[in-house]
């Protein structure tokens, strides 16, 4: 088993200048079925958690609590994969900052971003946001980079500007900057609308990693992971790679079961377990001397 943190094995990764695509996780399963096809970093999307943790739309509704919660479960579901996972707004100001990039820190999360929303911030693909002025931004990603260093944890600080939908390029170039100035790892420039634009930005800001956040049906042209690192982009996260798909296929299978009395399942129990370790687990009860599981699981 790997003994090197998620953190280090990300920041490698980009020092090494590999290309980092990370499929939107969520909750559990979406997650399992993600390390079941073989991603080699994650990412936890706040929309998916505060649509499967609460029910609610991306609208500033999970607090540190649940996405710290959410993080350390998926970040520990396998510890060699890194989870880059959402932070909002940091959650307050410096203070907070500072606490949440401890707690994710001290969760097993690899690499977070944090924005420049107001508190009540909302998704980045949703028209109408109101931001903080550039030196509070800045404060809050110097915050987390300094709770970084003081932990001595390799922990990757992304800093992400919300800024271009209300204030334009130029703007959200100098909050970047700022931000970068400012020790930050890695730039995320929410909600790019051409591919001029992306272009431009991984030019104004080279040779710092910029992060794509590919929201299909959003704000941004459908770019695949090939292009983006065609482009120049160093990460690619893909948030809703798992939570659309899941709305569709919960849906037709609701729909069935209302229509005709019977759901549409594939998949035994002990199917739909395998993919959440049970032959794991099994084996870590055998080997501890365990008997529960000597006649196996399969009927
Ligand atoms: C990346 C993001 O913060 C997320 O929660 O996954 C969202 C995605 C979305 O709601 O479109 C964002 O881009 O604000």
């Amino acid at each position: 088993m790997s003994v090197k943190s998620a953190a280090t094995i990300l920041r490698q990764k980009l020092e090494n200048g590999e290309f980092i695509l990370a499929p939107g996780v969520y909750d559990g399963f979406s997650a399992r079925i993600a390390l079941q096809v073989g991603f080699d970093a994650l990412y936890m999307t706040g929309a998916g958690t505060t649509a499967s943790m609460h029910g609610q739309a991306d609208l500033a509704i999970s607090t540190l609590n649940d996405m710290r919660q959410n993080a350390e479960m998926i970040a520990n579901l396998d510890s060699s994969v890194p989870l880059i996972a959402d932070a909002d707004t940091g959650y307050g100001g410096p203070i907070m900052v500072a606490r949440t990039t401890e707690q994710y820190a001290r969760s097993g999360v690899a690499g977070f971003h944090i924005e420049d929303q107001i508190q009540t911030k909302r998704c980045g693909h949703l028209a109408g946001k109101i931001l903080v002025d550039t030196p509070t931004f800045v404060s809050r990603i110097r915050a987390a980079v300094q709770t970084r260093q003081r932990l001595e944890s390799d922990i990757v600080v992304i800093a992400r500007t919300d800024a271009l939908q209300k204030f334009g390029y130029n703007d959200a170039l100098a909050r970047l900057r700022g931000a970068r100035d400012a020790g930050a790892d890695v730039g995320f420039l929410e909600g790019v609308r051409s591919r001029t634009e992306a272009r431009q930005v991984i030019e104004d800001l080279k040779p710092w990693p910029v992060l794509l956040n590919m929201v299909e049906h959003g704000a941004t042209p459908t770019i695949s992971a090939k292009e983006a690192q065609e482009i120049g982009f160093k990460i690619m996260i893909v948030p809703f790679a798992g939570l659309a798909p899941a709305y569709k296929a919960i849906s037709d299978s609701m729909e069935q079961l209302k229509e005709t009395g019977l759901p549409k399942t594939e998949f035994t129990p002990q199917q739909l377990f395998r993919v959440c370790g049970l032959d794991d687990s099994v084996k870590i009860d055998e080997a501890a001397g365990g008997y529960a599981f000597e006649g196996g699981v399969d009927l």
